[in-house]
This record gives structure tokens, sequence and C-alpha cells, in this order.
């Protein structure tokens, strides 16, 4: 009698025929996916008949045996038992576990599919070998029958397990733009996921060998660092490298032109829209609860300002958090006068609870009041700190609580992924005199943020299962975008320094006008960046 396999769950590539790339060949596509490094595969066939799904089986498994690596059935224990695989993957509503285990026996593997608490505490005490959570995200690959959890929703799951005996893959919309903030956002004291089941993304890669070892490139890079530190240790990176980033990445806004989806305060929708144009992103203004959802299916960035406070557009921001991050797409939200009043108060604190942002983007005032820091607001203007460890605090400790970026913007600006604290220096004071600098400073994180999620449209907005690809960009391989992402402030705090020193900028109104320019020049030549930036990591203790 055969032992229960070692299982690696790092990658774990769930198939799908009909999403081959043109020309591609389903034997030949697997076999460059095993070379790449997928470390258990689950042959998922939802249309064929029983004895083309056993022949099926069969030439997969003499592939999946030369790289010693597991082959799983979907749903169908019968073709399991016929090829002798090495396990069975069943959902909620298939053969029960206890069904399952009868049939194919104490040394095969057992995966269920969870989507809450409850269902993967039932799967462990009935003796799954593994959890596939999920849906993460939204998916075209599969209707889902529920909405999805989300980066926090996995992580509840995996907390709620404690020590249990059991390994966990995540699943759902994952793709490499997505995994590092899945797998730094899950590893949390010990506890992080085992892997990642993923199917379009490697499916329909034109380059699978190269798809999968990135993928379990980064995998392994969170598993390591969690096993070793209980929470994964991030780097002080090099400014020099976060600087060349910058300038790599400024023309790629451009080139993608992603939509970036603002609800913003009345006062600086017109200057937040010519920013974000400046960059070269494209803005959408649109309000209306109704348009949320079908712009969450196309959008690269969503950014949320609760400068002006009113129920309806509360109400769509909230919601346009929420399908955002069902659709993997990055929030930014300014929570402009925060603290200001006792409404805005009870604005914030609901905006914290429901909805899960990227990254939260306030002025002193705003970032200390969310922290508990005493910070006030004077109407929408800032009362801030000039103590840099209170501000490092702040932003470190608020980070650390809603597990997002936060960056404090000022006369220096604080950044923190909840680690981490860099202060950038670049900046003019002119930037204090005119309306809604901050604001822009978030539409900068936006554009940046979206520029490396942007998604061609197969059919019409409003079609949700239509088809759409990830074009993935050069980097998806920095494992911390998110964070350097809010260190792209630099870039509109350097068009402020050059906008100041022209000779046509006479004060503030001439001003505004230049800061647009100058955004602008920095972006079709953004090598200015590399002798102007000025940025420094706080060694906190
Ligand atoms: C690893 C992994 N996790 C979840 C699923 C989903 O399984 P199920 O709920 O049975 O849905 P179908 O795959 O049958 O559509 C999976 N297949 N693999
Ligand atoms: C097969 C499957 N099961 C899911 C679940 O939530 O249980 S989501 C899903 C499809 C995942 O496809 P992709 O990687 O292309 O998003």
């Amino acid at each position: 009698m055969s032992v229960k396999p070692q299982v690696d769950y790092t990658l774990y590539l769930v198939t799908e025929r009909s999403l081959l790339p043109n020309g591609h060949e389903f034997l030949t596509h697997l076999e460059s996916c095993l070379k790449g490094g997928v470390t258990l595969v689950q042959l998922r066939e939802k249309n064929l008949d029983t004895r083309p799904f056993i022949d099926l089986a069969r030439k997969t498994k003499e592939i999946t045996q030369r790289y010693n690596v597991p082959l799983i059935i979907n749903d169908r224990v019968d073709v399991a038992l016929a090829v002798d695989a090495e396990g069975v993957h069943v959902g909620q509503d298939d053969m029960t576990l206890a069904q399952v285990r009868n049939f194919i026996g104490p040394n095969k593997i057992i995966g269920v599919s969870v989507n809450n608490v409850k269902e993967a505490q039932d799967a462990i005490s009935g003796g799954a070998d593994y959890l596939g959570i999920g849906a993460v995200w939204f998916t075209s690959t599969k209707k889902l029958s529920k909405k999805p959890l989300g980066v926090d929703g996995v992580q509840a799951i995996l907390q709620a397990m404690g020590d249990a005996n059991v390994q966990t893959v995540a699943i759902g919309g994952i793709n490499q733009q997505n995994t590092p903030q899945l797998m730094a956002k899950t590893s949390v004291d010990g506890r992080h996921l085992d892997g990642i089941a993923v199917v379009s993304a490697i499916m329909s890669s034109t380059e699978p060998e190269q798809t999968c070892k990135d993928f379990a490139g980064v995998v392994r890079h969170y598993v390591n660092k969690c096993a070793k530190s209980g929470t994964p240790i991030q780097e002080q990176r090099d400014t020099k490298e976060m600087i060349e980033n910058i300038i790599k990445l400024v023309p790629t806004i451009r080139q993608k032109g992603p939509l970036v989806h603002h609800i913003t305060n009345n006062v600086v929708i017109n200057d937040n829209a010519n920013a974000t144009l400046a960059l070269g992103a494209s803005p959408i203004m649109a309000t209306h609860p109704e348009d949320v959802k079908d712009l969450a299916a196309v959008n690269g960035a969503m950014v949320l300002n609760m400068g002006t406070v009113d129920e309806t557009i509360t109400n769509a921001m909230v919601l346009a958090a929420q399908e955002n991050v069902t659709h993997g797409n990055p929030v930014i939200f300014d929570p402009v006068g925060a603290v200001a009043t006792n409404l805005r108060k009870k604005v914030s604190a609901r905006f914290l609870q429901e909805c899960e942002f990227t990254v939260i983007k306030g002025n002193a005032g705003e970032i200390l009041g969310l922290a508990g820091k005493g910070g006030k607001s004077r109407g929408v203007d800032s009362v801030g700190t000039d103590d840099e460890s209170i501000a490092a605090q702040a932003v470190r400790e608020l980070a650390k609580k809603h597990k997002c970026v936060v960056g404090m913007t000022g006369v220096i600006d604080y950044i923190s992924d909840g680690q981490r604290v860099i202060a950038l220096e670049n900046g003019h004071e002119l930037m204090a005199s005119i309306t809604g600098s901050g604001c822009m400073a978030t539409t900068v994180v936006g554009c940046f943020a979206a520029s490396k999620l942007f998604r061609k449209l197969g059919h019409s907005i409003g079609n949700h299962c239509g088809v759409w690809n990830v074009l993935i960009s050069d980097f998806c391989h920095n494992i911390d975008t998110v964070f350097t992402d809010h260190a792209f402030i630099t870039t509109l705090n350097i068009a402020s320094e050059l906008a100041a020193k022209r000779e046509d900028v006479q004060g503030p109104g001439t001003f505004r006008s230049a800061l647009i320019d100058e955004l602008y020049k920095l972006s079709k030549a953004p090598e200015t960046i590399r002798s102007a930036a000025r940025m420094r990591w706080l060694d906190l203790v």
C-alpha cells in the first residue's frame, strides 16, 4: 500500500484547457509549468465525459509523475481511482469529505474548498489534508456563488485555524501583481498560506515556464520570511534603487493609460483629473453608486477622498472600496478632515471599519487623529507635529492596525508599511498655499498604483464576465510595490520644487498651473528625478 505523499503546496496549478493561448497544446503547456516550478496539479474538467476524462488524467499523470509532482482530480473520485491519482479536491456541494475518504483510503490527499471559518473548521475536523480558501478576489474563470473574501477574509480564516495541522492555499483572482500583497498581508504571527492555487494567470500565459518561476519565487520568499520571523521582516531597500524604480515606472503610466476612478471632494475634482492626465493616466470622477460596480471591473485604481461629506457619496465610496477590493484593485483613501468634526469622526471610523484599503494618505492632523495621537484639524487644514518620532510612530501604528501602507504628507512626508518608515524630503512651501495639494498627492499614488494593474477589456464595460487580461508590468517581481507606490509622491514634490523655481511663477495662482505643467514634464522626462529625489529611512525602536 502506498504512503501519503509529502506535498509542497507552493504553486498549485488548477487546469482549465479553454484558457490556453492560441497554438498551445495542453500537455506541452503543462510540462512547461512543471519545469517552471508548479508543485501540485489539479485536473479540473467540467464538461468531459468519463472515458475521455480518464484518458486525459492518465496522460497528465505520466507527465506529473516525471516531475515528482502529485496529481489531484477535481470532484471525480472515480477518475482519481482509475488513474491512481494522488488525491481529490471537493467543494461544499460535492461528495462529502467522509465519503471521499471512504472511497480513496487514508493515504490519498483530500482538499476541500472553504469560504468561511465554519467550513474551515468542519473540513479540519473531518480530516482534510488541505483547504482551498477562496475566492480571494473576483475571477472570470468561474461564476462565484459567494462574495469574494478579500485578503482580510483569507487572513481571518487563517487566524481562526490556530495551530491546526492542515495546509492552506488561497484561490480566486490571483495573479502576479496581487500575489505579494496576498502573501504579505496573510502572513501574521507564524500563520501563513502554504501556497496559491492559480488557474487563468498560468493557463493563459504565453510564457508558462517563466510565469510559474515568478509565482513560485514570490510565494517562497514570503513563506521563508514568515517561517523565520513569524511575520515577514521587510528590508530597508536601497533608496537609490527605489528612485530608479520610480524613474522606470513613470513612463509606464503613459504607455498603459490606466483608468483611475476618483470619488473626491467638490473643491479638487478638476485639479485631480488634470494631475491624472498630466501623468498619462485616465481619470473618471463618477460618484453615482450604480457606476461603481461597472467601473470596478475595468479600473486600475480607486481613489477615495472624504472631503465632501454627504450620505449618498459616503455610501457610494464604501461600495466602491468593497467592489474594487473584490476585483483586486488598489484602493487609496484620503481621510480629509477626518477628525475635524464629530460627523467626520463617525464617517472616517465607518470607512476604516467597513473597507479594506491599500493605502491611507492624509495630512498630519488626519493621520495623528486616526492613530489616536492627538492630531487636530482646523477645517480641513492640518494641525500636526514637529516631532519626527511621533509622526513616524503614528504612520507605523496605523499601517500595522489596518494592514496597509500609510502616508502622512507635510513639509516632510512619512510613509510606513507597518514596519519600515521612510521620510520623503522634497517639496515646496507653496504647496501649502494652494488648496488640494494633498489630494493631488493621493491622486499621484493612485496613478502609480494603477499603472501596474491595467486591464484590457474584451467586452464592454458592465460585462463582469467579459474576457479581460491583466497586463503584468515589469514591476511584478518587486515584492513590496505597494510600499514604494507611496514613495511616488516624491514625483509631485519634485514637480513643486521645479514649479516654484520658474520665473513665471509669482504666487499661488501661477504656481498651481505650473505644478501641473511640471508634473507633465516629469512624466515625459523622469530622469530629472534621479538628482532631485531626497528620501531616507528612519530607524525606530
Ligand atoms: C485548490 C482549489 N480550491 C478550490 C477549488 C474550488 O472547488 P469547488 O468548490 O469544488 O469548485 P469547482 O472547482 O468544482 O468549480 C478548487 N477546484 N481547487
Ligand atoms: C476553481 C475556482 N474555485 C474558486 C473558489 O473560490 O473556490 S475560484 C476558482 C477559479 C480561480 O481561477 P483564477 O485563478 O483564474 O481566478
